[in-house]
């Protein structure tokens, strides 16, 4: 990481730190007053995203349905799956809380990013102790896209929305399976809102 001038802020984003067992220790040892900023999204939403996107690649991998289960007469969800896995998110966070307080993350809500995106970020620039400057007036609903895109800056011609791998279409996802893996997360759910003290909604 480079180091940062008074004034400055450097920033890193990586989306598997969250998940990784050394990284917690790794961060805290290069500098214990690191802020941390997580993104989170319901877990099952968040495992179909993550489907959507190995499958854009490898067109020929099973069914999400064959995946999620070690056997699927008893309903045994397989928890070796990456997809299934990263969304336990109470369990990676016990990791960080070794070495990092909690007051020093932030927890954005996935949701909230794409449905009030200016409040989610004033919520991440107080965290980072800065002054408000992105607000209502950058963002604007892009209907093409169905999603949230910047506005216009001064001095840019162009607005900009995220890239074409940002949003994809789902595929549809038999119900059965969407419900079972809903009760499978609950609990983990229910132990982060309580390690976070918010509650995401995802229920
Ligand atoms: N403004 C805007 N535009 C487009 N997409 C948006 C936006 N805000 C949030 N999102 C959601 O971001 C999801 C993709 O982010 P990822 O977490 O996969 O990104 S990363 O690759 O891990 O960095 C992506 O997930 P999918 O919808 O499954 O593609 C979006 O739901």
């Amino acid at each position: 990481m480079p180091r940062s001038l008074d004034g400055q802020i450097t920033m890193e984003k990586t989306p598997s730190y969250f998940i990784t067992k050394e990284a917690p220790a790794r961060i805290s040892a290069m500098s214990k007053d690191t802020k941390l900023i997580v993104v989170v999204r319901d877990p099952v939403t968040r495992a179909i995203s993550d489907y959507t996107q190995t499958l854009s690649k490898c067109p020929d991998i099973p069914t999400f349905e064959s995946l999620t289960f070690k056997n699927r007469t008893t309903g045994l969800i397989d928890t070796s799956w990456s997809a299934i896995q990263i969304g336990i998110y109470a369990k990676h966070l016990e990791n960080w809380l070794l070495y990092f307080p909690i007051n020093q993350i932030l927890f954005v809500s996935g949701e909230r990013l794409i449905g009030d995106p200016a409040g989610e970020l004033g919520r991440v620039q107080d965290f980072l102790g800065l002054k408000r400057v992105i607000t209502k007036k950058n963002f604007y609903f892009n209907k093409t896209k169905g999603f949230p895109c910047l506005k216009k800056s001064e001095g840019s011609s162009k607005s900009h929305c995220l890239g074409k791998n940002k949003g994809r279409t789902h595929p549809n996802i038999n119900q059965e399976v969407v419900q079972r893996l809903r009760e499978f997360y609950r609990p983990f759910n229910m132990k982060f809102y309580q390690m976070t003290g918010h509650d995401f909604g995802w229920d």
